[in-house]
């Protein structure tokens, strides 16, 4: 979503305080689309009291709304007539309303308040080209009429329409083996006109577009950064814009100021203040020409706005705005020639390269000449992959002369890596080059450079086909603010911070292909696996990890997390058969170990005489078919008979909990448990018994710890529950907090989860084609001493890392971790 442009005013603002009006912008609370308010209607409202340049969502909460003014008085007069009282012109909600500041440049996100052009030469983007009125009104509507007789296909929140070549937006590729037939008729003229374009160096004839994506996007509706795949598409990328403007906005990183990598993944939300951002005006029928520089060193993208400024002007995005992208699909042809390429050749390649980057236009076609393979992986993630590749580019290229090039890294990249395409802005060079930050890393231990090795095109793409089918690229998404987290802990500088991450790491013991059929096999091989588990858990960066499904503790799991810095303590699954179990990892630096306790499910066993079902009485069978893939892990379903509660409770369930003395700034003891409850759908009434027992015994504890050590300990709970928001497990664990259902009986301890009151519960934690849905979950018990003030980040549905299932060459696991960082107040 768009960064608001203005900020919501602060204890430290300069501008938030009372009496003379500072600023010509409201920051406006309680009103907004997400409850039925348009910023029409509201814009219609506060205009009465003056010009209203726009109306900008203040934040993703569809509720809160910036009210900008074109003069300082008008707000003042709105905010003074407004703020407090009900709304009969805004179906009578109470408004709260402040002043609001303009975000400094150093604030400035990418896609805030960057200057329109209305040309394409005003960018000064080379190889970037806009041609107005490229279609008359007719055309357009032509146009438009072809293509809704067409099928759509549905996205998130756009539709497209794929001709020629399909493109999978999982592999950010096209499917070349699947073509789709020729580009249809009604867009022949488009491509004779394509031929006469002015800014063309390249042959029309050469050009032979063959790929069509049609985007339709509703008013609002944006695009994110991107870069059209460097292996998929040639060089010119055409997009005519048809029935509604739009703004799209440009960014590339600026050579001069790149930095150390960080240690997380850095894709999403990129250091901005390395970054030049343009932003041109697309008018309808219009054709914007990419290439070259633009194309390649240039990621694109269209706000997610409704209002957009333009000189000064605000302009309503229409309702609907279509776009044709015209591409040729890249042919893998291998023509860099290193059949016997000897030390001496690669030195000459090598220069020929930086006259190449130096000079794009004239070399473009030559760029070509270095496409050796087109990989799989579009966008790796993981961080020593790309630290490898970029060790052997330091090798050849060192920084110096990257940095006079007028690419960006990832197309460096690019033409040495042969379009393994790293659209990597986490690491970039740091003033001592990539060696220096490679050994930082100590990542010393890097295979030869690839290139000089080649002996021929075969071997060389075995080379690559190896590395890259057994390469997992974790990705490791970021924690983001709570909202309201940051303005809080102004007030209260000397909170316990601390970050605790669940995740269901998915035991090797489960993993078989015939689970996990969907599943690249290379990345369910234990070593991959465990590998790109520690490789999610470092870049984490958790404090506590509450980790379920762990087998290998002992030989694996500790000694690893050990070197991490992490101590560790386990309960193994009861029963013969299980190896797996629930691990909590912490930092001893961070938390001292105060005292731990078991659970175990199997001890509800003792409660329960054998004739009183304390489950439902119905006859029970269990299904085969139910969730299949949790079925098929869980191998020692008996055939015994489920009305025994005697065997319907013995499930060799286990979960841990423990205290742990926090002491600094100050003393403070927090009780983590960690759990997995059994997985059955079918047993739902055996989850619940063990939620029950999991909250007993969790208060118990936490009067143990109270009176023990005279303190008011802190409660939280993670774990996989296998059971879904609104499932019986799920409503009792939250029913302490909210207002139980009738038939649900309150817990001994208020617990709410992290998720649930901040962002709401994720779409998912768990994904395998035979359910998805979410499993996991952190709760904590609500005080006034103790807040989330970031959650970790989950993917959506249709993110690339997820689409196909997991576990993947992205997430070693069947689950998502998930995870929340907790500040906690002086009492
Ligand atoms: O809608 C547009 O104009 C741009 C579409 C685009 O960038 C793409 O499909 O890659
Ligand atoms: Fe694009």
């Amino acid at each position: 979503m768009v960064q608001p442009r203005f900020v919501r005013p602060t204890a430290l603002s300069p501008s938030s305080g009372a009496g003379e009006p500072n600023s010509s912008n409201l920051y406006v609370a309680n009103c907004g689309p997400a409850v039925g308010l348009s910023h029409d209607a509201i814009a219609a409202v506060f205009s009465s009291f003056g010009e209203v340049n726009g109306v900008y969502p203040a934040d993703e909460s569809g509720v809160r709304v910036i009210v900008s003014f074109a003069d300082p008085f008008s707000a003042k007069s709105a905010k003074e007539a407004l703020s407090g009282r009900p709304c009969p012109d805004l179906d009578g909600r109470t408004l709260h309303i402040r002043y609001s500041v303009l975000q400094s440049p150093s604030q400035t996100q990418v896609g805030d308040c960057v200057p329109v052009s209305l040309s394409g030469s005003d960018l000064n983007i080379p190889g970037l080209f806009l041609l107005p009125d490229f279609v008359t009104a007719e055309e357009e509507q032509q146009l438009l009429a072809a293509v809704d007789t067409q099928p759509w296909i549905g996205l998130a929140k756009r539709r497209v329409q794929h001709y020629g070549y399909e493109f999978c937006y999982g592999t950010r590729n096209v499917d070349t083996k699947n073509r789709l037939g020729e580009l249809p008729p009604f867009v022949s003229p488009i491509l004779q006109r394509i031929s006469l374009f002015p800014n063309l160096d390249y042959d029309p004839a050469s050009l032979n577009l063959d790929q069509l994506t049609v985007n339709e996007y509703p008013s609002g509706v944006g695009l994110a950064p991107h870069i059209d795949t460097h292996s998929a598409f040639e060089d010119c990328i055409f997009s005519l814009s048809l029935a509604g403007p739009c703004i799209m906005e440009f960014r590339r990183y600026s050579a001069s100021t790149w930095k150390v990598a960080s240690t997380t993944d850095d894709e999403e939300k990129p250091d901005t203040s390395t970054c030049i951002k343009k932003a041109l005006y697309l008018p309808p029928r219009s054709m914007l020409l990419l290439s070259g520089e633009a194309r390649y060193a240039w990621n694109h993208y269209i706000p997610h706005h409704k209002i957009d400024k333009v000189k000064d002007k605000v302009i309503r995005r229409s309702p609907r705005r279509v776009s044709f992208t015209l591409r040729k699909h890249q042919t893998m042809t291998f023509k860099f020639n290193c059949a016997d390429a000897t030390k001496d050749r690669i030195k000459i390649k090598t220069s020929h390269i930086e006259s190449v980057l130096r000079n794009p236009t004239d070399h473009r076609k030559s760029m070509k000449t270095y496409t050796i393979i087109t990989a799989q992986h579009e966008t790796p993630t993981n961080c020593d992959l790309r630290k490898k590749k970029i060790g052997f580019i330091a090798e050849i290229l060192p920084l110096e002369k990257l940095s006079n090039t007028p690419f960006a890294p990832p197309v460096v990249m690019l033409l040495f890596m042969n379009n393994l395409t790293l659209m990597n802005r986490s690491l970039r060079p740091n003033k001592r080059g990539f060696r220096q930050q490679m050994f930082n890393n100590t990542l010393i231990h890097l295979p030869r450079p690839i290139i000089p090795t080649f002996t021929s095109y075969r071997a060389c793409r075995k080379i690559l086909s190896k590395r890259m089918s057994t390469a997992m690229e974790p990705k490791v998404r970021k924690f983001e603010s709570v909202e309201g987290a940051d303005l809080s802990s102004i007030s209260k500088p000397d909170g316990i911070r601390f970050r605790l991450v669940s995740y269901n790491i998915l035991a090797q013991v489960y993993v078989k292909s015939s689970v996990f059929p969907h599943s690249p096999p290379a990345c369910l091989k234990w070593k991959a696996r465990s590998h790109a588990i520690l490789s999610v858990l470092k870049k984490l960066q958790a404090d506590i990890f509450c980790l379920q499904e762990v087998d290998e503790y002992d030989c694996f799991y500790r000694k690893n997390m050990e070197s991490l810095g992490y101590s560790g303590i386990y309960i193994q699954r009861t029963g013969q058969r299980k190896r797996d179990g629930c691990a909590i990892f912490y930092k001893p630096s961070c938390a001292e170990l105060v005292t731990k306790e078991r659970i175990e499910y199997n001890d509800l066993l003792n409660s329960v005489k054998a004739d009183s079902v304390s489950c439902s009485g119905q006859k029970i069978e269990t299904s085969n078919e139910a969730k299949g893939d949790e079925k098929a892990k869980d191998s020692g379903k008996d055939s015994r008979d489920l009305n025994d509660p005697q065997v319907r409770l013995k499930r060799d369930c286990v979960g841990i909990m423990a205290a742990f003395r926090i002491n600094k700034p100050f003393h403070h003891i927090v009780i983590v448990a960690n759990t997995h409850l059994y997985w059955d759908p079918e047993l739902a009434d055996v989850k619940l018994a063990q939620a029950k027992y999991l909250l007993s015994r969790l208060a118990q504890f936490k009067t143990l710890i109270s009176d023990e050590f005279e303190c008011t300990p802190s409660l939280l709970l993670a774990g996989d529950f296998n059971s879904i928001p609104g499932d019986m497990v799920y409503s009792y664990l939250v029913s302490g907090y909210t207002k139980p259902a009738e038939t649900i009986e309150e817990a001994p301890v208020p617990m709410c989860s992290v998720y649930g009151v901040t962002r709401g519960e994720p779409k998912f934690t768990n994904c395998t084609p035979g359910f998805t849905n979410t499993l996991d979950y952190i709760f904590f018990s609500p005080s006034d001493s103790i807040k989330p003030v970031s959650i970790l980040q989950l993917p959506e549905p249709e993110s690339p890392d997820v689409v196909g299932f997991l576990p993947n060459n992205h997430h070693p696991s069947d689950h998502l971790p998930i995870g929340a960082e907790f500040e906690i107040s002086p009492e």
